[in-house]
């Protein structure tokens, strides 16, 4: 562990002989405390000198008093102690002068001392007051003195130097405990001093390595510091460019605004030496007043890599796609058509529309689409546009920043289409999407930027849309439901999936898979492939309005029927036509399909108490679906 040396203030103590004299009987009682030099010197002869021990870096504080004290302070950027003249010390050097005469001359720095009236007549003395600003002035004051014979003179160091010259008895103003007040005062000045300087050192080391480029100028727009990557930036050194005005060196970077307005300036661009720039000014104030203002410049390539970073580590937690062209199941010839149309789709980086019916595999589509494009490490984002009201959808696809409604959240809210940057957004059902949002969804589609709710600054976004629907687009836009504007533009590559009943080749290999699965869930050894025979052709004759969907709602009853059993062959079929019911049934006709989906919804509802999320589970449509077959009532 390393301790630090107790910090010892190195003073220096600037004077006439006589004051000199009092510190010089001072120095051992300080002697443990700190090193005290005594100079002998006044007005420019002491700045000289005083300048010389800031330059060599010799001295955390001075000592002095009067004149000396004021040239001082007002000329250096040092800490300097002043000896204060007391009403006692000052009464105390007129008893002494008393003694020699009871007329006094006083002749003091400054201005004169008021209450010397009220002194002068309880001491009952004459008193002629005189005070100066210059020796030139000293002198004159003495000359009066000497014209009406004063004997004895009351006043500072330099007083006493003038007064011996003109044959007068001197009496010092200053008692030894004033000297000694001022030396305390110095040793607490250099010890506050010593503390800022380090604060000042710790944050100048802070900015000097800081990698984006920082300027401050004072109050008149002068440059008083800047770093490293600054100097790089403006291609002068540091030594150029103190002290000058920033508006000449570069107007660009101007901070006269935040000076003048003392507002803040968050993230501007500004292109710079064949750079962007994400700039921010900002006023500096001390004790409320705007003393300053300081640019940081941020390379935007920086931010552009930070983002990019910050949004592939946000995508470990967004929904990826889960399937390939490998995991879909289907041998028809239209599967695999479709499946051939959809790898081709793949290699593009257009817009895709999917149609076909609710459960038919349009999102599996999309997932298996997005895996077989160059975004496959991208994010896959999907959203139902028909889940959500229309508020709330466009909340969820274009995000909103903070503020923008009551219970906003604080720093807003990424949108999907910003968590879905560089990959793909699936939207579901978006035949359902409210034409005041469709509009909003064009120009993203046409412009490449989103701008979020309350927002004002375009978001740049680099998404792939693949939407879906399960309604005729082409007949939404006679209706005027759909922008048509959109339907083309979404419509650039269209590939239409085909409901299961116009492939029922696969329903045997989707039933085999999606039992097999089932029964293993239900950790059930059962054979798929060996029960299926006994419930294909009940599958087979089955229209499956809820599609590939309805199937594997289907499968899963079927398992949780089959699993009661050990072995294929214990198995009593005949039981099944209670818990997979609809396969016994005959088939609705095609042209009341609509009406027999709603009774079905109706039924299915009832008989699930009212519970939509499990009434969908049964029917093996969507919730989305549900409501529709609901609402067609
Ligand atoms: N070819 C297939 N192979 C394996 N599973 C499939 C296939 N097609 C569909 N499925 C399964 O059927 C279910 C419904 O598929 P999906 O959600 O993709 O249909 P959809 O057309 O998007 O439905 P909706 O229009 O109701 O949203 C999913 O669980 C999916 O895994």
């Amino acid at each position: 562990m390393t301790t630090d040396r107790p910090f010892r203030p190195r003073l220096c103590f600037i004077s006439y002989r006589h004051l000199s004299h009092f510190a010089m009987t001072l120095l051992d009682e300080y002697a443990d405390r700190a090193d005290i030099e005594v100079v002998n010197g006044s007005f420019d002869a002491a700045l000289t000198f005083a300048r010389e021990r800031m330059r060599l870096g010799t001295t955390d504080a001075f000592i002095s008093a009067g004149a000396n004290a004021t040239i001082l302070r007002t000329a250096l950027r040092a800490p300097v102690a002043t000896i204060k003249l007391s009403g006692f010390d000052l009464l105390l050097a007129l008893m002494n002068a008393r003694r020699v005469s009871n007329r006094v001359g006083v002749v003091m720095y400054g201005a004169p001392i008021p209450e010397l009236d009220a002194i002068k007549d309880l001491l009952n003395i004459e008193v002629a007051q005189y005070a100066y600003r210059t020796p030139d002035e000293a002198r004159h004051c003495f000359a009066l003195l000497a014209r009406d014979r004063y004997e004895v003179v009351v006043g500072s160091s330099l007083v006493l130097e003038f007064a011996e010259q003109y044959g007068m008895q001197g009496h010092l103003a200053y008692s030894l405990a004033a000297v000694r007040q001022g030396i305390e005062d110095a040793i607490e000045l250099a010890r506050a001093a010593r503390q800022e300087a380090s604060r000042y050192e710790q944050l100048s080391g802070v900015v000097h390595n800081l990698q984006e480029a920082v300027l401050a100028v004072d109050r008149e727009h002068r440059i008083v510091a800047l770093n490293p990557p600054m100097e790089k930036l403006l291609g002068r050194p540091q030594a150029q460019l103190l002290r000058q005005s920033l508006e000449t060196i570069e107007p660009a970077l101007s901070l006269a605004h935040t000076l003048e307005t003392g507002a803040q300036d968050r993230a501007a661009v500004l292109r710079l030496s064949q750079r962007d720039w994400i700039v921010n000014r900002t006023p500096i104030r001390e004790h409320g007043q705007i003393v300053g203002a300081a640019i940081t410049l941020y390379d935007a390539r920086t931010i552009h890599d930070a983002d990019a970073s910050l949004r592939s580590q946000q995508r470990h937690r967004q929904p990826t796609a889960r399937h390939s062209f490998d995991s879909l199941i289907g041998q028809s010839e239209p599967f695999r058509r479709a499946c051939a149309t959809a790898q081709r789709f793949a290699r593009t980086d257009m817009t895709i529309l999917l149609s076909g019916e609710s459960g038919v595999g349009k999102e599996l589509f999309a997932q298996a689409i997005h895996n077989a494009s160059s975004r496959a490490a991208r994010p896959f984002v999907a959203i139902n546009c028909a889940a959500f009201p229309e508020s709330l959808l466009e909340s969820e696809l274009f995000g909103y920043d903070e503020g923008a409604f009551t219970g906003s959240r604080r720093g807003g809210k990424r949108g999907l289409f910003e968590a879905a940057h560089t990959g793909t957004l699936f939207l579901d059902e978006i035949g359902d999407m409210p034409v005041s949002l469709q509009t909003r969804l064009l120009r993203v589609l046409q412009e490449r930027e989103i701008v979020r709710l309350g927002g004002a600054l375009p978001i740049p976004v680099n998404v792939r849309v693949i939407a879906a629907t399960h309604q005729p687009l082409r007949e939404l836009v006679a209706g005027r439901q759909f922008r048509q504007d959109l339907y083309y533009r979404i419509n650039t590559l269209h590939l239409h999936l085909p409901a299961l009943r116009e492939r029922p080749e696969d329903i045997a290999p989707l039933a085999e898979a999606l039992l097999r699965r089932s029964l293993g869930r239900l950790g059930s050894s059962l054979d798929a492939a060996r029960l299926l025979p006994r419930v294909l052709p009940r599958l087979a004759e089955f229209p499956w309005p809820g599609n590939v969907r309805e199937l594997e709602n289907i499968c899963d009853r079927m398992a949780v029927f089959f699993s009661q059993w050990r072995h294929e062959d214990e198995i009593d079929f005949t039981e099944l036509r209670h818990d997979c019911a609809e396969l016994y049934e005959d088939a609705a006709p095609a042209s009341s399909q609509r009406t027999g989906d709603r009774h079905r919804a109706r039924e299915v509802l009832d008989a699930c108490g009212g519970n939509r999320q499990e009434a969908a589970k049964r029917l093996g449509i969507s919730r989305a679906t549900l409501w529709r077959w609901l609402r067609d009532d």
